[in-house]
């Protein structure tokens, strides 16, 4: 294939676009590499080594062989590598040696869904490996057969979800099993982030816990994405020291990757007035439908499953009009399809009878697809991490292929697409988890004890003297007993089916759709009002409902099926409360702290929108307040700075601009990078002109140094916008969804006394992003202030300051003032050295 086939494939779809409309913000040609083979292992078991060659791997590649030795050798290793590297042999190898060779020894495999696993017991199975009797354990498995598995099954594979409810809560029945227990794989194991990872990190030490009572101490082999420090990451998820393999020996073919920003739209407004771009998803469809008629094969990574099938549709219209034959090679692919359906998607994918493929996150883990010709990505991925993966599946064995990222309207995107070196440059992150979140501890304790009483030595593997308190308080509630042996659960019940591990726990609210009276999925109790308020849509696999009722004491939200041309956005009030300062710094004027507060907020209505963002309307809602204990990253400014002139303070403003927040469902969010990415611009006191040629701030009278030089009338504004912006930007240094945090602005707050920008975590007891803020609060707050400066906007849009939750309809915003108000904050963290 020709080497320039990325920048042909360039030329194709930004052929016809007028100059002025150019989108590409960057072009960036990333170089190929030849794989490094080596021999196979001295130890690879020859019928192991034969059922590979038939597969087409004759030699392993070099970092293949590494951690497979390490496993083999019983030392803990994580495998951190790029998309289709190979990861899947560098555990497969060891453990079918071990039982290819007739050795009395069990592996147990783990992976974040049951689609990853099925998949994975396939490609075992299907290497036909004498001695091998691999099984699936999970929600599917039929009751029959769990006996079977349980009793002559050599390798089980599952996920965390089957390990915590029907394996370690019956250990007993697994008593044989555990006994032999040699090998523990963790795939996809930078998965493992936010709540869900801090609870996986709790289950594993369960496992451990449990395979030592029945005499067991087996080897953790995990894979992984490339994330930085793989080492540590994989050492707190498993509590064992793991070795990292992180030399990718795999081959990869040429890429040219692309930053893409859709132009603004000229005949449409949004909120305030706002101008918008053109969608994502919309700009992807035009992208896929080229690709396609250039003969591409191609995927493109949607956001939403729902985003998915109509980019899908979207693309076959275009094509319908260009060559109608092409609309058949078109496809949407999303979990929620049927494992033959997906199946057989994949296949026509690789054989190029399909050429363009619209898909979710779901093919970006662990199916068995890669060479493409080109990548779209609608959309940042939420992580680096998603994003060369997703990246990876194009451009293999010396092929030059096509990345393209389009960006969202809103500002990490919009920060993404003009600062390459965020994107292109840095090291992938580390995901964040904090097994020591009292709220992830306290059930994960519970359930530990109920396996086998808790002694005092084993406190130190669920956290020391954290884990001591929070044995305390289960006993205070008498749900433990105190002997000087240890710990004892008191109860006859189990605690673990209540505990949910990809939560924080308390009754789940079911969603059930009236008429048929099927259960569509669950939602976090803490986001109820939230994502079913009355009059909600509601997406399920693909399919839109909207919501009927919710009834929140029985734990209920009716449902009907609708597929209705507009989306709602809850309005939300939000009252924050400082609960305990844990660190604190002084700056001149500003302060930075982190500590536990208290989120109250009650969802007082909704706007139902277009997709062009639109409003049709708002409504009213009377739902009760919601509560959550949680950790935050606040900034303080004195009057001084904030006003306009020396002597001229701002006069506290009464109503505090509050924004809306606190959504704790969907994906939980993931670690965090503290990276270089500071602005290349100068920031100092708020004096650059915007982007859009305004002046920031000019306020008459004159200004105390280093102030942002607003009057009193302009703060509240200032900060929200400021606030806005900072929550979209903190994915970029804490991993976590925009919607896995909140935040709160005010003029004037009463436990700080100053004006304040809070920014807290969406769960309870947090997941460890208001830590990393903290940590990375000058880089953070210099993307937010650098997002903000280059949006070319007059006074604030979704690229910038707006935010699509906002409980105050993004009003008041002042773009100006957030520049000045970001500008003096970090005048002054500089100054003083942070
Ligand atoms: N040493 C090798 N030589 C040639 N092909 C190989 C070799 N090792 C693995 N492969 C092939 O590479 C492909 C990708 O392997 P695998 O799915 O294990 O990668 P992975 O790193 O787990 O992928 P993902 O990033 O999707 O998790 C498979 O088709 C596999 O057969």
């Amino acid at each position: 294939m020709d080497e320039s086939r990325g920048r042909r494939l360039l030329g194709r779809v930004t052929a016809g676009i007028p100059a002025r409309e150019d989108p590409v913000t960057h072009v960036a040609d990333l170089p190929g590499r030849s794989a490094t083979c080596v021999p196979w292992p001295s130890w690879a078991d020859p019928a192991v080594v034969r059922a590979f060659g038939d597969c087409g791997v004759a030699l392993p590649w070099a970092h293949q062989a590494e951690a497979a030795s390490h496993a083999y050798e019983g030392r803990h290793v994580v495998v951190s590598t790029g998309t289709a590297s190979g990861k899947s042999l560098a555990y497969q190898l060891p453990v079918l040696s071990r039982l290819a060779a007739g050795e009395k020894t069990n592996a147990l495999y783990l992976s974040p869904t049951k689609a990853l696993g099925a998949d994975q017991l396939r490609s075992v199975s299907s290497l036909d490996v004498p001695g091998v009797r691999a099984a699936s354990f999970d929600g599917d498995t039929p009751m029959v057969e769990r006996d079977w598995v349980r009793a002559h099954a050599n390798w089980v594979f599952t996920n965390p979800d089957m390990l915590h409810r029907g394996i370690l809560s019956q250990h007993g029945r697994w008593a044989a099993f555990f006994r032999r227990l040699g090998c523990v794989v963790v795939d996809e194991c930078h998965s493992y982030r936010g709540v869900f990872g801090s609870h996986v990190a709790l289950l594993l030490r369960r496992l451990r816990r449990v395979a030592e009572h029945y005499g067991a101490s087996p080897v953790f082999v995990l894979a992984s994405a490339t994330t930085a420090s793989p080492a540590s990451f994989a050492s707190r998820l498993t509590g064992v020291p793991c070795e990292a393999v992180t030399e990718d020996a795999s081959p990869r073919g040429a890429r040219t990757v692309v930053l893409w920003e859709p132009p603004l739209l000229e005949e449409l407004t949004g909120e305030n007035g706002a101008p918008v771009r053109r969608s994502a998803g919309a700009e992807t469809s035009r992208i896929l439908a080229d690709l396609v008629v250039e003969g591409a094969r191609s995927l493109a990574f949607i956001r939403s499953r729902r985003g998915a099938e109509l980019a899908a549709l979207g693309t076959r219209r275009i094509l319908s009009e260009v060559d109608p034959a092409l609309t058949e090679t078109v496809a949407a692919y999303r979990s929620g399809y049927l494992p033959e359906e997906r199946r057989a998607l994949e296949a026509a994918l690789l054989s190029g009878r399909l050429l363009g493929v619209a898909t979710t996150n779901a093919l970006e883990l662990g199916v068995d697809i890669a060479g493409l010709d080109a990548v779209v990505l609608a959309g940042y991925p939420g992580t680096l991490a998603s994003f060369w993966q997703q990246a990876g599946r194009a451009g293999r064995s010396g092929d030059s292929a096509l990345v393209v990222f389009v960006a969202r309207d809103d500002p990490l995107d919009t920060y993404l697409v003009h600062h390459p070196a965020a994107l292109l440059s840095r090291p992938v992150e580390t995901a964040v988890l904090d097994p020591a979140n009292p709220y992830v501890l306290a059930p994960q304790l519970a359930c530990a004890v109920a396996e086998l009483p808790l002694t005092v030595p084993e406190l130190e593997m669920f956290g020391g003297a954290a884990a001591q308190e929070v044995l305390a308080e289960l006993t205070e509630q008498k749900l433990l007993r105190r002997r000087s042996s240890g710990w004892y659960w008191t109860s006859r019940d189990r605690p673990h089916a209540e505990v949910g591990i990809r939560g924080t726990g308390g009754e789940q609210i079911a969603v059930v759709e009236s008429d048929s009276g099927r259960m569509l999925g669950t939602v976090d109790p803490g986001s109820a009002c939230f994502a079913v308020h009355p009059g909600a849509v509601y997406l399920h696999q693909g399919s839109s409902y909207v919501v009927d009722e919710l009834d929140l004491d029985q734990g209920l939200a009716m449902v009907h099926a609708e597929n209705p041309d507009w989306t709602t956005t809850p309005r939300e009030i939000v009252d924050i409360a400082v609960l305990s300062t844990q660190e604190k710094q002084e700056f001149g004027g500003v302060s930075v702290c982190l500590g536990e507060v208290a989120v109250t907020s009650q969802v007082v209505g909704y706007l139902r929108r277009r997709p062009s963002g639109e409003v049709l309307d708002s409504t009213p809602l009377d739902l009760p307040e919601q509560s959550l204990h949680t950790r935050a990253v606040w900034y303080t400014i004195s009057s001084p700075l904030l006003g306009p002139a020396v002597g001229g303070r701002p006069r506290v403003s009464a109503s505090a601009s509050t924004s809306a927040s606190a959504s704790a469902d969907g994906e939980v969010g993931t670690g965090g990078h503290r990276v270089g990415t500071e602005s290349a611009g100068p920031v100092g006191t708020g004096e650059e002109p915007l982007a859009n040629g305004r002046g920031p701030v000019h306020e008459g009278g004159g200004r105390a140094p280093g102030s942002a030089g607003l009057i009193p009338a302009r703060v509240p504004g200032a900060l929200h916008a400021a606030e806005h912006a900072a929550i979209g930007l903190l994915p970029l240094f804490a991993t976590c969804d925009r919607w896995d945090i909140g935040g709160v602005s005010t003029a004037w707050h009463e436990d700080t006394g100053e004006a304040t920008v809070f920014v807290h975590d969406g769960h309870p007891g947090g997941a460890g992003f208001a830590e990393r803020g903290y940590a990375a609060i000058v880089p953070w707050l210099a993307a937010t202030r650098e997002a903000i400066v280059s949006c070319e906007c007059p006074t604030g849009c979704p690229s910038c300051v707006q935010s699509p939750k906002c409980g105050n309809g993004n009003d008041p915003l002042d773009k100006a003032g957030a520049v000045a108000v970001l500008g003096t904050v970090l005048g002054a963290l500089r100054q003083h050295g942070a």
